[in-house]
C-alpha cells in the first residue's frame, strides 16, 4: 500500500496536459485560461460621473452657490462643451464628465429652478467622479493558468476581449461495474441495487471542468468490461467504479491488464479507498475506484478532481486542506489515512469539525449531510475535543 500523497503524485505523472482551444466568452465559465488575457482599452475610458447630479467647477463648490445649467451629459451621450465658473451641466451616472467638470454634486443636494440651480447647505466631500482608467488600463493582464469565475468573465468582457484561449475540456468516461446494478428508474430485481456513484462522479468531473460521459453499466464479465473499455477508448480519463477489490467477481484490474494497461499503483493507505488503482490504458489515464459509494466519491474528491485540474494546466496539487478544531474526541487512527465524513460549524473565529459517528463507506445519507472530510493521518493517536485538525471542505 502506498500513501495518499504518493498515489496522487503518481497519478499526476500519468496525466497529460491538454492542448488549448479558443472559445467565445459566453462558453468560458469554469474553463482554465491557457494564455494571458490583455485589456484592449482603459476602463473607464473617460472620467465618468458616479452619481446623478450636476457637474461643476471646484471653486463653485460652496453652500448656496447659484449656477447656470448649460447642458446635459448622459451615459452614451456626452456633452461636448466645457464648464466654466458659474456654470453647471446636468449629468447622469456613467456619463463622461465634460471638460472643466471637477466634481459632481448629487441632485438631492441641489434645488433646481428652470436653468438655474442652487447648491444646498450641506455638501458632500467626495468628487463623485471615477477617474479614467481607475479600474484598469489598456495592457492590464489576467495571467494563465486560472479557472475563470463569473467575475473574471465580466472583467474580460470589459477589457473588450470577445474570446479566450482555454485548455480543452478533459473527456471523462465513467464506467459503473456490477451485475447488481440498474439505472435509477428501472425496476431492480430482488438482488439488485440502483447505481448511484456515477452521478456524483459525473457532477464532480463537470465541476472540475471536464466533459463527463456516463457509459452503460458494465457487467461482471470479461466481455462486458472489454466492451465498456472499448467504448471509453477516446476518453482522456477512464474512471471505473467497483470491481476493484479481491473478490472472484472483481475483474476490472485483470481485464484492463489483459487489454494492455500499464499499472502505476494498486491499493493505497486510505480509508475509504483502499483498493484504488491507476495506470495507462491506450491513450487514456485509467482510474479504478472502489465500488462502495462513499469510497468512490471520496476518491473522486481526493484524486479525480485534482488530476482533471492538472490536465487543464492548473498546478498539480491536492484538494485544498483547511485547519479547524475537533468538536468531539476521536479514537486513535490505524495504518490508513482516514477521511472521515464531518459537518462544520463556526464558533467565534474558529471552525469546529463534527465527525459523524457512523463512518461506513456505504452510507450516502451521511455523505450527503457532510460538508467536510476530517483528515486523520496514518497512525495518529487519539485526539480530544478542542485539538487542531485538518479538513477538506466538500
Ligand atoms: N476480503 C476483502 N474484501 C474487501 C476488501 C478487502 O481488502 N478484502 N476491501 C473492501 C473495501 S475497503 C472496499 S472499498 C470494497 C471495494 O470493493 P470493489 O471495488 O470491488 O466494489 P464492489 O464489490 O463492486 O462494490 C462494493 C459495494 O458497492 C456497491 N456499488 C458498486 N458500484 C456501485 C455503483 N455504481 N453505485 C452504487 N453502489 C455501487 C456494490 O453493490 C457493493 O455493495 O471491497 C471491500 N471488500
Ligand atoms: O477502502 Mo473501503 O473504500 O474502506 O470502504
Amino acid at each position: 500500500m502506498i500513501s495518499v500523497e504518493d498515489a496522487l503524485s503518481r497519478l499526476f505523472a500519468l496525466a497529460p496536459m491538454l492542448p488549448a482551444e479558443t472559445v467565445p466568452l459566453r462558453h468560458a465559465a469554469g474553463r482554465v485560461l491557457a494564455e494571458p488575457v490583455v485589456a484592449r482599452r482603459d476602463q473607464p475610458p473617460f472620467a465618468a460621473s458616479a452619481m446623478d447630479g450636476f457637474a461643476i467647477r471646484e471653486v463653485d463648490h460652496r453652500p448656496g452657490a447659484l449656477l447656470n445649467v448649460i447642458g446635459e451629459a448622459a451615459a452614451g451621450k456626452a456633452f461636448s462643451g466645457s464648464i466654466d465658473v458659474g456654470q453647471t451641466v446636468r449629468i447622469f451616472t456613467g456619463a463622461p464628465v465634460p471638460e472643466g467638470g471637477e466634481r459632481v454634486v448629487l441632485q438631492e443636494d441641489v434645488r433646481r429652478d428652470a436653468d438655474r440651480i442652487a447648491l444646498g447647505d450641506r455638501l458632500e466631500t467626495g468628487t463623485n467622479i471615477r477617474a479614467e482608467g481607475q479600474d484598469f488600463r489598456a495592457g492590464h493582464r489576467i495571467d494563465a493558468p486560472r479557472r475563470l469565475t463569473a467575475s473574471d468573465l465580466a472583467l474580460i468582457a470589459a477589457m473588450n476581449v470577445p474570446d479566450v484561449a482555454v485548455a480543452r475540456r478533459p473527456v471523462v468516461a465513467l464506467i459503473a461495474t456490477g451485475d447488481e446494478l440498474v439505472m435509477p428508474g428501472e425496476e431492480p430485481g430482488p438482488d439488485q441495487i440502483v447505481a448511484s456513484n456515477g452521478f456524483a462522479l459525473a457532477a464532480l468531473a463537470e465541476a472540475a471542468g471536464a466533459e463527463a460521459r456516463l457509459l452503460p453499466i458494465a457487467r461482471d464479465s470479461e466481455a462486458s468490461l472489454r466492451f465498456a473499455f472499448d467504448l471509453a477508448g477516446d476518453a482522456d480519463l477512464v474512471v471505473t467504479i467497483g470491481g476493484a477489490s479481491v473478490g472472484d467477481h472483481d475483474l476490472v484490474g485483470a481485464v484492463a491488464a489483459g487489454m494492455g494497461m500499464e499499472r502505476s499503483f494498486y491499493k493505497i493507505a486510505m480509508r475509504p479507498g483502499k483498493p484504488l488503482m491507476a495506470g495507462r490504458l491506450g491513450g487514456s489515464v485509467l482510474l479504478g475506484l472502489p465500488g462502495n459509494p462513499v469510497s468512490s466519491i471520496v476518491c473522486g474528491h481526493i484524486f479525480m478532481s485534482p488530476v482533471l485540474s492538472a490536465m487543464q494546466g492548473l498546478p498539480a496539487g491536492p484538494a485544498p486542506v483547511r485547519r479547524g478544531v475537533l468538536a468531539s474526541s476521536v479514537a486513535a487512527n490505524g495504518p490508513r489515512a482516514h477521511y472521515m465524513r464531518a459537518r462544520l460549524t463556526a464558533r467565534g473565529g474558529e471552525i469546529l469539525i463534527h465527525p459523524f459517528d457512523r463512518q461506513d463507506s456505504a452510507l450516502l445519507t451521511v455523505l450527503s449531510d457532510a460538508d467536510a472530510l476530517l483528515i486523520r493521518p496514518v497512525g495518529d493517536g487519539p485526539r480530544a475535543a478542542g485539538a487542531a485538525a485538518d479538513y477538506i471542505p466538500l
